[in-house]
């Protein structure tokens, strides 16, 4: 027997899923996402992704007796997760375990049909699977399955499926967490149900197909928070607020062209990952060659831009800068520290004091030619970014503000090295002014920031970061794109959201 350790030690009694989206692999996930210390006995093999069951291998239960005993001989077993178990044989094996050890705490997801339709458990080891609920504290049925260990019709609507578990948790003594996943609607609702009290836990149906191993992951965590949570439902409740963001992530992983996992790890920082400045940079490379072949940006380089589109595009600027200098306040206000805070409000004063100095002295030399409002190039730019800074956190502030920093920096930076003397260029200002070294810097120091941010949001966080990062891209390409006094064949498009 050990002592107490610094983290639960939790166990997974379960088949597979090479393709690690359920089963043993997603419990072992769901465990670490909770601060656990995961643990596996496999009951059956399975040969799955995520299309469905390909093949079942069931070993002797004498060797799976010899796993359990294995684990149970030698570790104190803080809360034990069961899944899928195949046949009455291996059903009744770990009843008898469960009988030796009595672990604190016993989850049984009663697995008996994959979603894909493909069965995990024999039909003569139902009654087995009944038996065995005796011996769990929580058991997690989704709506047929909840019918089947009832013998009774699926419950076809919400108040049906809680008035069954009702009936289960009275007959059974046990605490049954009741799944709504399989409903119709918008809403995923589910509900912990014991002979006396009915709690439920509503949340909203993401539109996703990632769906597989939902019923896996949900019972490994709460499995893995029960022994630090006072109560079932606090257990559940949070189990379950980790699953739809999980849920909410999965497309992101790309793991499948059928039903994809959940991204277990969604909320958590990832070790050894690429920079997030690094993984922006290679998603706009189209973005980038796009801005450079733009006839602006080409006639800026070699000097040939006629002025009326320059004082143009300074006119649509100053409008921006005024309104990208109050994101880049808001980016200083949400900052972690009083360096980067200090960074982003300097940024923000620059904008309106050097950089509308340039434009201010251009604009008087054109005169009135260019008082017009704001372009719908410049208001689209303008209020993706000023919806990031309303709503967004400090990470996607950072992401959506980069943009302004980095390209400007490698277009000047470029058309600097190019042009050499800037003496003769007619716009040797504007290049002076972004292919200078501080301003390099200044771009260098956002990304090191925005890298910064990235490492704490898990993720989702970093996804929403990417997208902020790339809309601002885009918008960057069709702001200088609108800058025409001739006509240009096709507009450059902007993603929305
Ligand atoms: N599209 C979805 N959006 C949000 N939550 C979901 C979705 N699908 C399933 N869930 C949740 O996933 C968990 C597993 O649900 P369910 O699909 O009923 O079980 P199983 O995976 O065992 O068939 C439940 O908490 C359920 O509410
Ligand atoms: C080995 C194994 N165990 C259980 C399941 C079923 O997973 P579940 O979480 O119930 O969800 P679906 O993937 O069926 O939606 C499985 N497929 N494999």
């Amino acid at each position: 027997m050990n002592a107490a350790g610094s983290r639960v030690r939790v166990l997974s009694v379960a088949g597979t899923d090479p393709t690690g989206g359920a089963g043993v692999q997603a419990d072992l996930k769901s465990f670490a996402a909770h601060g656990a210390y995961g643990m596996a006995v496999v009951t059956a093999l399975v040969a799955q992704n995520t299309h469905g069951v390909r093949a079942v291998h069931v070993p002797d239960v004498e060797f799976l007796r010899a796993q359990l005993e294995a684990v149970s001989d030698d570790v104190t077993v803080d809360a034990v997760k069961i899944g899928m178990l195949g046949t009455r044989t291996v059903a009744d094996e770990v009843a008898a375990w469960l009988t030796r050890t009595r672990p604190p705490v016993v989850v049984l997801d009663p697995v008996m049909v994959a979603t894909s339709g493909d069965r995990l458990l024999d039909a003569d080891a139902e009654d087995a699977v009944r038996r065995l609920v005796r011996h769990a504290d929580l058991v997690t049925p989704n709506l047929p399955e909840l019918g089947v260990l009832l013998g009774e019709p699926t419950a076809t609507t919400w108040a049906q499926a809680l008035a069954q578990a009702r009936r289960l948790a009275t007959a059974s003594q046990v605490t049954v967490l009741l799944k709504g996943g399989h409903l119709a609607g918008d809403a995923s609702p589910d509900a912990v149900v014991d002979a006396t009290t009915v709690t439920e836990l509503d949340a909203v149906r993401v539109s996703t197909t990632s769906t597989h191993g939902t019923g896996c992951s949900l019972s490994a965590a709460v499995a893995a928070l029960r022994p630090r949570r006072p109560d079932w439902v606090t257990a559940v409740r949070e189990a379950k607020e980790w699953l739809t963001g999980a849920i909410a992530a999965g497309e992101a992983l790309a793991v499948g062209s059928g039903r994809g996992p959940v991204d277990h790890l969604h909320h958590a920082p990832t070790l050894g990952a690429r920079p997030f400045s690094a993984d922006a940079w290679g998603r706009v490379v189209d973005l980038r060659a796009a801005c450079d072949d733009l006839p602006f940006v080409r006639g800026l380089a070699d000097g040939t831009l006629p002025v009326e589109e320059f004082e143009q595009y300074l006119h649509q600027d100053a409008l921006y800068l005024a309104q990208y200098s109050r994101v880049l306040a808001r980016a200083s206000q949400l900052a972690p520290d009083a360096a980067a805070q200090v960074f982003f409000a300097r940024g923000a004063a620059r904008c309106l004091e050097v950089e509308s100095l340039l434009h201010a002295d251009r604009l008087a030399r054109a005169g009135t030619r260019w008082s017009g409002p704001a372009s719908p190039a410049t208001t689209a730019y303008v209020d993706h970014l000023l919806a990031v800074a309303a709503t967004g956190s400090y990470a996607e502030v950072v992401a959506a503000v980069l943009p302004c920093y980095w390209l400007y920096a490698d277009i000047g930076a470029r058309i600097l090295a190019r042009a050499g003397d800037l003496a003769a260029h007619p716009y040797g200002d504007w290049v002076g002014t972004y292919g200078d070294p501080e301003f390099a810097a200044a771009a260098a120091r956002a990304c090191e920031l925005a890298d910064v941010a990235a490492r704490d949001v898990g993720g989702a966080g970093r996804a929403r970061m990417l997208a902020a990062f790339v809309t601002s891209c885009a918008h960057e390409v069709a702001f200088f794109d609108q800058v025409r006094v001739r006509p240009l064949a096709t507009p450059v498009a902007v993603p929305t959201g």
